[in-house]
């Protein structure tokens, strides 16, 4: 080995009491660095449109297509998911089948994956697991998979619930909002993220990109964060008010939100929680924002701002395209060290630079 050791981790586990595991700073991190990336354990059709090619996930655009996947799936999982297309109709059944097709197929493919895969958070037991452990007894061929059983497939589907990562159809602008999943990954160590309603970092994803790996996720820091931090993820889009995002995390996840943001959110009126989301608090005082996030570098704890601690995050950190607001992280510091003023949206994926930004962090007309 070299003299010099491998770098570590940015990011490593941590158990959080009320919070259970989670991934901390390692160091001090700087904005836009690379906190991970990483290839799903199993990935499967969010519908079953034919854009796109079921080995690697890339568009089939117009012209030829050259997949670039690196393994080909088993003749088991090919012919039962080939048979789960002909014969499920509701697309979400579709899909939740094609899960669980694909996770017992690691079972028999490689145990110590499924393995991990079962230590995951996960354990409510999902209304519709009775009817697809049935829709695939009787769709897929034998020999069946290892353990295959109806407890079996109420605990996977209870993984995929609070685990899995949709990777999106490419932005337009006139989706109205509403972006289209393609596929679904489970990734390993991104699954011990916690969520905050302002998060640290967010994720890229790059699947109709060049290369192997275009099914993978890449973690990025949105701003710096202290050795020893939390690193959290926003589990939906950061624009969704204290109502949508309270309701989601207690019935998808299981959990009451307590972060700052929600702590200064739930003494709003409701009204008050349209008029700011949409209007991408440009009533606030900006300097009031700034200076708060400059002294707490940017962290997510900037508590003492009065009514608007979080302004700048919206100002700065929210992409202002129509139908957008995806979250803007510079890109991975050039040498480790400089950081870019380059700002990349992780849904429409358009750049911004510091020029864009008015001197009060404010965005300029485009
Ligand atoms: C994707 S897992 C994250 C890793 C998880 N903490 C673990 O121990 O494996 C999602 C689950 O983590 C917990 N969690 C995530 N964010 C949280 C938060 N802000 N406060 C409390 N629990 C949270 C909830 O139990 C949620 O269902």
């Amino acid at each position: 080995m070299s003299g010099s050791a491998a770098a570590a981790a940015p990011v490593k586990l941590a158990e959080i009491p009320g919070r259970g595991r989670a991934l901390v700073a390692t160091h001090a991190i700087k904005p836009g660095e690379i906190l991970l990336s990483e290839s799903p354990l199993l990935l499967y059709p969010a519908s079953k449109a034919s854009n796109y090619c079921p080995l690697c996930y890339r568009s089939l655009g117009t012209g030829g297509h050259r997949c670039l996947s690196g393994a080909a799936p088993s003749s088991w999982l090919s012919e039962t998911i080939a048979r789960l297309r002909s014969h499920v109709r509701d697309p979400d059944l579709f899909s939740q089948a094609c899960f669980l097709a694909t996770a017992y197929d690691l079972a028999a493919s490689s145990p110590s994956a499924f393995s991990l895969l079962l230590s995951l958070q996960g354990s409510d037991t999902d209304p519709s697991a009775p009817i697809l452990h049935s829709l695939l007894s009787s769709l897929a061929p034998p020999p069946l998979p290892p353990g295959f059983s109806p407890d079996l497939t109420a605990a996977l589907l209870a993984k995929d619930k609070l685990n899995a990562f949709g990777l999106m159809e490419p932005f337009r602008e006139d989706d109205s909002g509403e972006r289209k999943v393609r596929a679904y990954g489970i990734y390993p160590k991104a699954s011990f993220f916690n969520h905050d309603c302002l998060p640290n970092a967010c994720r890229f994803d790059y699947v109709d990109g060049d290369g192997e790996n275009n099914t993978a996720i890449v973690v990025r820091a949105i701003h710096e964060i202290p050795e020893g931090r939390e690193v959290c993820l926003s589990y939906f889009p950061v624009n969704w008010n204290y109502k949508e995002r309270q309701e989601r995390l207690l019935q998808d996840y299981g959990f009451k939100c307590e972060c700052d943001r929600c702590q200064v959110e739930k003494n709003w009126k409701d009204d008050d929680d349209e008029e700011e989301e949409e209007e991408g608090m440009e009533c606030m005082d900006e300097e009031e924002g700034l200076e708060g996030m400059e002294e707490d570098n940017g962290g997510a704890g900037a508590e003492d701002d009065g009514d608007f601690p979080h302004a700048y995050f919206f100002i700065r950190y929210v992409c202002d395209r129509e139908n957008c607001g995806g979250t803007l992280a510079p890109l991975p510091p050039s040498l480790g060290t400089t950081t870019s003023n380059v700002m990349e949206c992780n849904v429409c994926g358009r750049f911004k630079t510091e020029d864009d930004f008015g001197g009060d962090g404010s965005m300029l007309d485009e």
